[in-house]
C-alpha cells in the first residue's frame, strides 16, 4: 500500500494482506489490512503497527517519510498480534522509543508477549501525551475487545485513532471510505462487529458515546478504510448494532446428512415467509460460521436444525452453537426454535433446544421432529406452525 497523508504531517504507513481469506477463524474473503499511522511532530509517533510478517514493508514505508530510527512513541491500543507482531522489529530500529499503552492491562499484555526489555508508559484513562504543536488523548476502552483496548484522539487534527472499532476486513489500495463503494465498507463493517465485538455490546455502546462527543473530520480504524465523508453513516450503523432492539427476520441454520432436515427448513422458510418476515435460509455446509454470525446480527428469529448422528446433533452444528454462544451478549433479546429429522433416538433436537434456551433466547415453539423423511403434508404442517405461532 502507498503512503498517503491525511493531514499535512499524518501519514497512513499499514499494509495490506490481499490473500488473506481467514483470520482467527473469521472468514475474510476480502482480505486485511492492518493499518498503521505516523506523526511528524517534535515528538515522532507511530500509531500502531501490523502483523509480524509485514514489519519490514511498514519500515519500509515509514523510511519513505522519515528515518524509523527517528521514531520517539509508539502507541500500542491494542496487544493483539495484528496490530503489535512488528513491535519488535520496529523497536530494533528506533532503539529510544517508548511505547505507550494503556495501564495496567496494555503494560501486563505487551510485556507477556514481547518481554520487559522496552522502554513502556502506561497511559490511564483520560491522560493526554504532547507530541509538540500536537496532543494525543487517550480513550480507554476495555474489553472491546481485549482488557487492553483503547482508542486514541488527536483533538488538533480532529482525528480518532479507534483501532478495532468501526474497523472492517477490507483489503483495497484506497485508503478513505468515499473512495470505496460505500455499501462494501458498511456490510463489512457490519461482519467485524458481528463477529468480533457483538459479545461486547455494552462496552461498545460506551466507546459509542464517547466518540460522539468528540469533534471528529476522520475516524482510522486500525483495518480498512478511515472514515471521512461518511462518519455519520458509521456511527449511525454502530447505533444500530449496539442497540438490543432486532429487526422482524429470522435465519433458518441447518445441517442436514439426507436432506430431510433441509426440507424441514425450507417450510421453516416459507412459514416465516406467510408472516410477512424475511427469512434467510443456511446450509452450515456452505455458509462460514462467521457470515451466519452477520446474518444473525440484527435477526429477531432464529431456527436452528440438525438431524441425529450418533445420539447428537451434526458437528457444524454445534460448531455453530459454540460459536453463537462465545458471541451472544447479556440479555439477547431472540425467539428460537429447534428442528430436526431423525432415525430412532433423535437426540438432536433436544440438545439444540436447550443450548437455545440457555443462551436465554425465549422458545417460540415446542421442538419439531420428524422421524426420517418428512411427507408432503408433514411439511405443510410445520409450514402452518411457523406461519402461525
Ligand atoms: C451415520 C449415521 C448415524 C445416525 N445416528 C443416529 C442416531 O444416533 N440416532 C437417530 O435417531 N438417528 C440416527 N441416524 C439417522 C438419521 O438421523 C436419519 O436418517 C435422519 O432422517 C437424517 O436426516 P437428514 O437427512 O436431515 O440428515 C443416523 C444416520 C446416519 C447416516
Amino acid at each position: 500500500m502507498k503512503v498517503v497523508e491525511l493531514k499535512k504531517g499524518i501519514y497512513s504507513v499499514g499494509s495490506v494482506d490481499w490473500n488473506a481469506r481467514s483470520f482467527h477463524g473469521y472468514s475474510t474473503n476480502r482480505g486485511i489490512t492492518y493499518n498503521a499511522y505516523l506523526i511528524i511532530d517534535e515528538k515522532i509517533t507511530l500509531i500502531d503497527a501490523v502483523k509480524a510478517g509485514f514489519a519490514e514493508d511498514l519500515l519500509d514505508r515509514i523510511a519513505e517519510i522519515i528515518d524509523p530510527a527517528k521514531i520517539d512513541y509508539l502507541v500500542s491500543n491494542h496487544v493483539e498480534m495484528d496490530h503489535s507482531g512488528a513491535i519488535p522489529a520496529v523497536m530494533e530500529v528506533a532503539k529510544n522509543a517508548t511505547i505507550v499503552t494503556s495501564a495496567p492491562s496494555g503494560l501486563k499484555g505487551l510485556k507477556a508477549h514481547y518481554g520487559e526489555g522496552y522502554n513502556y508508559l502506561g497511559v490511564k484513562p483520560g491522560e493526554t501525551l504532547s507530541l509538540g504543536k500536537r496532543t494525543l488523548s487517550f480513550v480507554q476502552t476495555p474489553m472491546l475487545h481485549w482488557p487492553d483496548n483503547m482508542i486514541t484522539y488527536c483533538p488538533e487534527e480532529k482525528i480518532l485513532f479507534s483501532n478495532d472499532a468501526y474497523g472492517q476486513h477490507y483489503a483495497t489500495s484506497k485508503c478513505f471510505d468515499d473512495e470505496v463503494d460505500l455499501s462494501i465498507a458498511l456490510e463489512e463493517a457490519k461482519k467485524y462487529y458481528a463477529n468480533i465485538l457483538m459479545l461486547y455490546r455494552a462496552q461498545a455502546q460506551k466507546a459509542l458515546e464517547a466518540t460522539k462527543g468528540l469533534d471528529i473530520d476522520m475516524i482510522a480504524p486500525s483495518h480498512g478504510v478511515i472514515w471521512r465523508s461518511h462518519i455519520k453513516e458509521i456511527l449511525k450503523a454502530y447505533e444500530e448494532y449496539t442497540s438490543e432492539e432486532t429487526n422482524e427476520e429470522a435465519v433458518v441454520i441447518y445441517d442436514s446428512m439426507w436432506h430431510s432436515t433441509e426440507s424441514m427448513a425450507l417450510s421453516i422458510v416459507e412459514g416465516f415467509a406467510k408472516r410477512g418476515i424475511t427469512a434467510q435460509l443456511c446450509d452450515l455446509k456452505v455458509n462460514h460460521i462467521s457470515d451466519v454470525m452477520t446474518m444473525l446480527l440484527k435477526a429477531k428469529y432464529i431456527a436452528v436444525g440438525s438431524s441425529t448422528l450418533n445420539n447428537n446433533m451434526l458437528p457444524s452444528v454445534a460448531a455453530f452453537l459454540t460459536y453463537l454462544r462465545g458471541l451472544t451478549p447479556k440479555g439477547d433479546k431472540r425467539k428460537a426454535f429447534a428442528f430436526g429429522s431423525y432415525g430412532w433416538g433423535g437426540q438432536s433436537v433436544g440438545l439444540i433446544n436447550d443450548e437455545l434456551a440457555n443462551l436465554g433466547y425465549e422458545i417460540i415453539l415446542e421442538p419439531i421432529k420428524i422421524n426420517y423423511v418428512p411427507s408432503k403434508e408433514q411439511l405443510r404442517e410445520i409450514e402452518a406452525k411457523v406461519a402461525q405461532f
